[in-house]
């Protein structure tokens, strides 16, 4: 009977798609095969394959390109049968989204099969996600760090809190359920506010100790629980560098790999021309200071190798394209060079 409701709302939901574009019909598409095991089932069977292995994505490297290569059912199946594996493998796999046609692209971590055995036959290797997110072509970082992201919430809540019993996930991987106790657990991720604070003509760039040397980045924080954006911006300012924020504005957010999932809030906030001086904490950070437009510029320039001098000390240097940090950087860039002076 399911079954046949099922058929019958897909079919009325296709009619309904005809007058809809094409982003609101892959959405639709991408929602129907979280909320059906049987279509996504079917729909694994003609679907691309992303390759991971203990979390670490699998690339080739062609020239000096570094591709992410997607496998097809078929290529999957022949990697298992080689592997004396069944195809039952390819139900482990989550789905990480679809093309405009509709074919639906999936990620499968094969952690537990011999890694040296499938980089040989698929001639590529399994490469750490803090390389690979850094050296795939820029468009192909999201889908990487969030299907890691992904893999990484599946693989670290295998069991239930509550009964100690395994959980079980859905064919997509949208969710895991407690049979035991009904509970049903989604993927979560922690809200990080990033902040670019300027005093009007300087921006304040900082260092914790774990960083590359002489990358310098925007402050950042985990929102507490109950805190709204707003409250833990003007928090973290506080506590990191001891200034007070007068105002602030939202730029954009991203999804951030590390250390697990996290929700990068970014925006730019101001302090007032009076109170400038830093009151570093020293727990968190390692150093926290002003940087002139000149100075961002140089940086902008710099990556970790262009950095490094002869005495072996570094100039400093700005995170890459890749994280919304960078973004923050130009966009201030921008404001003060279209500033009348
Ligand atoms: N994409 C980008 O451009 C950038 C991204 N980031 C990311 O932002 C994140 C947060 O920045 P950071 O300045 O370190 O944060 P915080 O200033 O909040 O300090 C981190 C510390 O907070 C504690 N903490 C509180 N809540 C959490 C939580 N949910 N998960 C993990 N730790 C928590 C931990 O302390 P303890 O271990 O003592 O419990 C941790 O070491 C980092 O993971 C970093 O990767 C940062 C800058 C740029
Ligand atoms: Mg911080």
């Amino acid at each position: 009977m399911a079954a046949i409701y099922q058929a019958v709302h897909r079919r009325a939901s296709s009619l309904f798609c005809r007058f809809h574009s094409t982003y609101v019909k892959k959405m639709r598409y991408l929602n129907e095969l979280k909320e059906d095991d049987d279509f996504c089932r079917q729909a694994q069977t003609s679907g691309t394959f992303y390759l991971f292995h203990n979390l670490s994505p699998f690339l080739q490297k062609v020239g000096k390109k570094y591709l992410l290569p997607q496998l097809s059912a078929a290529e999957m199946k022949r990697i298992l049968e080689k592997m004396k594996e069944t195809e039952q493998w390819i139900e482990k796999s989550v789905l990480i989204g679809c093309s405009d046609e509709h074919v639906p692209h999936f990620a499968l971590d094969l952690g537990a099969l011999e890694k040296s055995v499938i980089e040989s036959e698929l001639q590529g290797s399994f490469t750490d996600l803090r390389k690979a997110l850094f050296v795939v072509d820029v468009k192909d970082s999201p889908l990487l760090a969030s299907a890691q992201a992904l893999l990484r919430w599946h693989e670290s809540h295998q069991y239930c809190s509550k009964t100690g019993q395994p959980t079980q996930k859905n064919l997509a991987g949208s969710k895991r359920v407690c049979h035991a106790s009904g509970i049903t657990y989604y993927p979560q991720m922690s809200p990080v506010v990033i902040t670019l604070v300027s005093d009007g003509s300087r921006c304040l760039l900082t260092r914790q100790s774990s960083f590359p040397q002489g990358m310098y980045t925007a402050l950042s924080g985990f929102c507490d629980l109950g805190e709204s954006v707003e409250e833990a911006l003007r928090r973290e300012v506080a506590e990191e560098v001891g200034l007070e924020v007068e105002s602030f504005q939202y730029s954009a957010s991203q999804h951030w790999p590390f250390p697990s999932s996290c929700l990068m809030i970014a925006c730019h906030a101001l302090v007032g021309g009076q109170q400038t001086e830093i009151s570093m904490n020293s727990l968190e950070l390692e150093e926290a200071r002003w940087f002139g437009l000149e100075e961002v510029l140089e940086g902008l320039k710099r990556d970790y190798t262009s950095s490094k001098q002869d005495d072996g000390s570094f100039l400093p240097w700005f995170p890459p394209k890749q994280a919304i940090a960078h973004k923050l950087i130009n966009e201030w860039v921008k404001q003060q060079t279209s500033r009348p002076t």
